[in-house]
């Protein structure tokens, strides 16, 4: 079954939030002041362009050429949709432009070519040649497409790569090398049967050709049959010179006894008999997208030998263009390539084919729910290798430079790949190990608020991505009234809705209840209308008794009125150790800030536990603690009754014998700047702090707040910390997307105690 299934609905609700699309652009230089302005336009911007007009080599340096890629298409083969035209593929071209940048930080912008007249396309994309370091072609349909990619290959001075034909070659090349190697076959023997002969047909075969197999051995069919000598109808040139000299007619006979069967062509080709005819051990590679040849199910029923491959992300062994194009490009774009050659591809392949080969890090591993190890489920590195980026793209410039192509040799090696790993943004591996973590926990999580929309979508989500049960608490009829207000009726009969009158343990949280405030002047009247009537008291009290595993609310009320709720049946305050620390994410740093929820004028001790908790989330997200007592005054100066809890906080830390660094106190700046914190040569801190300990929970707000509005920071938390029990205090601002990352993190159970 594939992992996580997405609705039409959900694909299209992606698309259009937070704004339409899936991505904009932003400038990398500031433009605020006059100067700036000068600067960046009239009259600054006239010396870098004599500069280019003087010497066009230069514009790798003073342009954004050299690192940006158009990814252009007419949309005549729109993944295996057919020709829908060039408006119809943008969101596939939107996709390749986020999937270069997320991959391998190439920036990319689609460009949709209203015409199917070659030559138009050919002039239209040689004239932007200027603007850009690189050519990404993009589903366009054969034999166009060849027409198309030689020509421009041939007038263009930067390298031009039709992705369909040898970002698919690239990546089958790879599975196949592997899935080989584990069927005990060689690729000389076998015989091979390719279905699709358009742009990635010819190249997967002429790559694999290149690679030893045999042309005698290979049989490529269309929509007409078996693709034989001699035959006229629905013929080109780039079929011909893989027309087979056969008797055998349709794909169905072609299957017939056959190793490996190459699949880019449509949904469905191939049946369940086809397969079951071929050879022991057969390889099965369904490229086409979104829908394979034949589902792994369908494959796997009739021959548990066989090996299978799609192009979707949801099925183990995905072998899809995603996993070369931005590593080629990459790779091309750091030696200043004039073109992506055929060394430079297979270079790339035998690179993946390898790393599949390579102990799996635990962070992939995670992410997929098991550890993955070589072997028929996988066969090919998956998408989110975190080695990708500093593996292949080195591969591939080693291989450019050995063949004349780079125009910038790169001589350090090992400083290349240094500063690959560098581009990646951290932040995006701690996101999907929350991700993983909540995944493989399969916490039963409890939405306490189930008359809230954000919340009950948030809940739905939280269970189709296969994260574990959510139960909400809520009236069944207003939870049924509002998923079906908002299109997700039929998730009614997936949650779990429960309430006071449904459930049998009632009594039992009554008692418990009473047992802890009876002597704060609660009488049985109060405690059964605080039972059975306020969810944020019975959803605690869920948790409390083990009937869920986490709990997630604040969705509706202010967090203090939730906390003080929580407390009835937790002891969830400032004393009892409970500290919020919330993690605020930009520009690839993650800075986390305490206490932004429990404590709302700390002592000075407070502020070192505070610090150790802290430490301790940091630690559960995989960071290494750097903590700054942070304040206006550094050091001491200016003297300040305000800033003294902070300057005194960290000899406390030093007596208790901590193991992580702390330092203190000091402006933001001083914490957060490298370069500002070396004008405190004796400051304690090996880098940049990554937590923050603020004086007071005003100043906790405000920070994360600005950070939120102004700067646009991804805000995760507060992360309730140092109770007995996850739970996550959400914000009456939170969107579904907000709240399910709450629920991920109690799932995670980094807070607790
Ligand atoms: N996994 C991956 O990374 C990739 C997958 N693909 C998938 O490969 C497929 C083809 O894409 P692309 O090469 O760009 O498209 P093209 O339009 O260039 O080629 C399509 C080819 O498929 C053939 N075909 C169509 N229907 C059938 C059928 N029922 N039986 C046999 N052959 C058929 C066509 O035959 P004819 O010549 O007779 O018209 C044509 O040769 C798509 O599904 C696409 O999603 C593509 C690129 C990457
Ligand atoms: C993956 C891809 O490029 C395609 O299916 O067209
Ligand atoms: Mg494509």
């Amino acid at each position: 079954m594939p992992k996580a299934k997405i609705t039409d609905a959900e694909a299209l609700a992606f698309h259009i939030d937070p704004t339409p699309g899936k991505f904009e652009i932003t400038p990398s230089v500031p433009m605020t002041t006059q100067r700036d302005l000068s600067l960046a336009y009239s009259p600054g911007v006239a010396v870098p362009c004599e500069a280019i007009a003087e010497n066009p080599q230069t514009a790798y340096d003073y342009t954004n050429k050299g690192n940006l890629v158009a990814v252009i298409s007419n949309g005549t083969a729109v993944l295996g949709l057919g020709n829908l035209g060039a408006l119809a593929s943008k969101p596939v071209m939107e996709g390749k432009a986020v999937l270069f940048k997320r991959f391998a930080d190439v920036n990319s912008i689609d460009i949709e070519l209203d015409t199917e007249d070659p030559e138009a396309f050919i002039s239209a994309v040689k004239l932007m040649g200027p603007t850009f370091g690189g050519i990404n072609l993009e589903d366009i349909k054969a034999p166009e497409c060849f027409i198309i990619e030689q020509r421009l290959k041939e007038e263009m001075d930067i390298p031009v790569f039709h992705d369909d034909q040898h970002g698919t070659a690239v990546i089958c090349a790879a599975g196949l090398l592997n899935a080989l190697h584990l069927s005990g076959k060689k690729i000389e023997d076998c015989r091979i049967v390719l279905n699709g002969a358009g742009a990635a047909g010819i190249a997967c075969i002429e790559l694999i050709k290149s690679m030893g197999a045999q042309h005698d051995n290979c049989i490529v069919c269309d929509t007409k049959g078996v693709i034989y000598q001699g035959r006229t109808e629905g013929m080109n040139q780039w079929k011909s010179a893989h027309a087979a000299n056969t008797e055998l007619r349709t794909l169905e006979e072609a299957m017939d006894g056959a190793d490996v069967f190459l699949g880019v062509s449509v949904k469905g080709a191939v049946t369940q008999d086809m397969v079951a005819s071929m050879a022991d051990n057969p390889v099965i590679f369904a490229m086409a997208n979104p829908d394979p040849e034949i589902t792994p199910e369908e494959a796997h029923e009739v021959r548990n030998d066989a090996i299978v491959a799609t192009g979707r992300s949801d099925y183990p062994n995905q072998v899809n263009n995603v996993l070369g194009f931005p590593y080629l490009f990459r790779g091309a774009l750091d030696i200043n390539a004039r073109a992506i050659n055929d060394e430079m591809k297979i270079a790339c392949a035998q690179a993946l084919a390898e790393l599949a080969r390579e102990d799996v890090p635990d962070e992939v591993a995670m992410a997929y729910g098991k550890k993955l190890t070589f072997g028929r489920d996988y066969i090919i590195p998956t998408p989110f290798d975190p080695r990708l980026i500093h593996v292949i793209p080195p591969a591939v410039a080693r291989a450019g430079m050995d063949t004349g192509v780079a125009r910038r040799p790169i001589i350090d090696m090992d400083g290349y790949e240094q500063s690959l790993k560098a581009r990646m943004d951290p932040t995006a591996s701690i996101l999907r190990g929350i991700t993983a973590r909540a995944r493989k926990n399969q916490a039963t999580m409890i939405f306490a608020e189930g008359d809230n929309s954000q919340v009950l979508r948030a809940a739905v989500q939280y269970q189709r991505n296969g994260y574990g049960q959510a139960l909400v608490v809520g009236r069944e009829e207003d939870v049924k009234a509002k998923l079906t207000a908002d299109g997700l009726g039929d998730a009614v009969r997936e949650l779990r809705i429960v309430n006071a009158a449904n459930t049998e343990h009632l009594e039992t949280y009554k008692d418990f209840l009473y047992e802890r405030l009876q002597r704060q002047g609660f009488d049985h009247h109060d405690i059964h209308r605080l039972a059975a009537r306020d969810r944020h008291v019975f959803a605690s009290l869920m948790l409390a008794h083990g009937h869920g595993d986490g709990l997630i609310t604040g969705a509706t009320r202010k967090s203090a009125y939730v906390l003080d709720r929580i407390n009835h049946v937790f002891d969830a305050r400032a004393s009892d150790g409970a500290v919020g620390v919330t993690a605020i994410l930009h520009k690839g740093r993650i800075v986390l800030m305490a206490d932004t929820l429990v404590h709302e004028w700390p002592e000075t001790e407070d502020l070192a536990n505070i610090a150790e908790r802290a430490a301790a989330v940091a630690r559960g997200l995989g960071l290494e603690p750097r903590v700054a007592f942070v304040s206006f005054s550094t050091f001491g100066y200016p003297v300040s009754e305000r800033a003294s809890k902070l300057h005194e906080a960290p000899a406390i830390l030093e007596a208790r014998g901590v193991d992580f660094e702390f330092e203190g106190e000091m402006t933001a700046d001083v914490a957060l700047n490298a370069d500002v914190m070396a004008q405190y040569p004796f400051c304690r801190l090996s880098g940049p702090a990554n937590i923050l300990v603020v004086p007071a929970r005003h100043s906790a707000s405000i920070s994360v707040k600005m950070m939120q509005e102004l700067a646009g920071a991804t805000v995760i938390g507060p992360i309730l910390s140092g109770i007995d029990q996850p739970i996550q205090i959400c914000s009456t601002n939170s969107t579904s997307n907000d709240i399910l990352n709450m629920a991920m993190l109690a799932a995670t159970r980094l807070g607790k105690r």
